[in-house]
């Protein structure tokens, strides 16, 4: 029997302390799995340690304790040269809540899904711009709006842009914090169609932050409770938003005013590109 393969991205025991002065225990010892073309849900209320989470896997929040995995090979411990080499890679690519702070207000969209494969040293200039092309192609936008400024495009678009230049990089793992929170239910849909098709074309694991437990429910395999800095249930995302057993998920999915149940059809209709 072979053994399975490591997941794409697994981190264990993550322990994050911040604060400037007076540091205080955010994370308390956190475990996140997601495998190739796995959508993994993290939910939790606000300030339950989300971002942090987030943000601790790429190396923005500084690890206090534990382990972070991409492909088996741990990644928390890099600095310096090994360290820029794998920021460069672009393995793991983290989408902010707010699509403008991915994106420079002063480049054009398509320069600017170009610029992340010029950081990794992809190709040759031509080369990029027919991936950052295809890029935004596979995200659903005309690639018309390509030399537009961000400023100039909705809310969804902006949100399908920061996607498209994470994914330009051919990311193993994709961490979106919020991607639909702030949009109207078409572009709300069309993005998580966009999410949908990407974990089996492309075998990307993505982890979802949201505080949007429907969209959860329709997109999400696996489903992570987050509370006060520590898991406190996980599982499938039908058990875990249909049955929750933890009274703390108990509470954040009845606070929800409808959950139609797991894998209901994503709506296709009024989709705005
Ligand atoms: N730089 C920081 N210094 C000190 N405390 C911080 C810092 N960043 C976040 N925190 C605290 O860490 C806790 C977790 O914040 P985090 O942003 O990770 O929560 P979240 O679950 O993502 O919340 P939201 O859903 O509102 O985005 C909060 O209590 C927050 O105040």
């Amino acid at each position: 029997m072979t053994a399975a393969p490591a997941a794409a991205l697994q981190a264990d025991g993550v322990e994050v302390w911040l604060g400037r002065r007076a540091k205080s225990r955010i994370l308390h010892g956190v475990g996140l799995t997601a495998r190739s073309g796995e959508i993994v849900g993290l939910i939790g209320e606000t300030g339950s340690g989300k971002t942090t989470l987030a943000r601790a896997i790429v190396g923005l929040a500084p690890l206090h304790a534990g382990t972070v995995r991409v492909d088996g090979t741990p990644v928390d411990g890099l600095r310096g040269a090994a360290l820029r080499r794998f920021r460069r890679s672009g393995r793991v690519q983290y989408v902010f809540q707010d699509p403008l702070r991915s994106l420079d207000p002063d480049v054009t969209v398509l320069d600017s899904v170009v610029e992340g494969l010029a950081i990794r040293g992809d190709g040759k200039a031509a080369d990029r711009r027919a991936r950052a092309v295809a890029a935004l192609e596979q995200v659903g936008l005309d690639p018309a709006l390509g030399d537009r400024l961000p400023g100039r495009l909705s809310g969804g678009q902006r949100q399908r842009v920061a996607i498209a230049r994470a994914l330009a990089v051919d990311p193993r793992v994709l961490l979106l914090d919020e991607p639909v929170s702030a949009l109207d239910a078409a572009n709300r849909n069309h993005v998580l169609r966009v999410l949908d098709r990407l974990r089996h074309e492309r075998e990307v694991a993505i982890v979802m932050i949201s505080h949007d437990l429907g969209s959860l429910a329709g997109i999400a395999d696996r489903v992570v409770v987050l509370y006060r800095g520590e898991v406190v249930e996980e599982g499938p995302a039908a058990r875990v938003l249909l049955e929750p057993e933890h009274p703390y998920t108990q509470r954040l999915v009845t606070s929800v005013p409808s959950i139609d149940g797991p894998r209901r059809p994503l709506i296709t209709e009024g989709v705005h590109v």
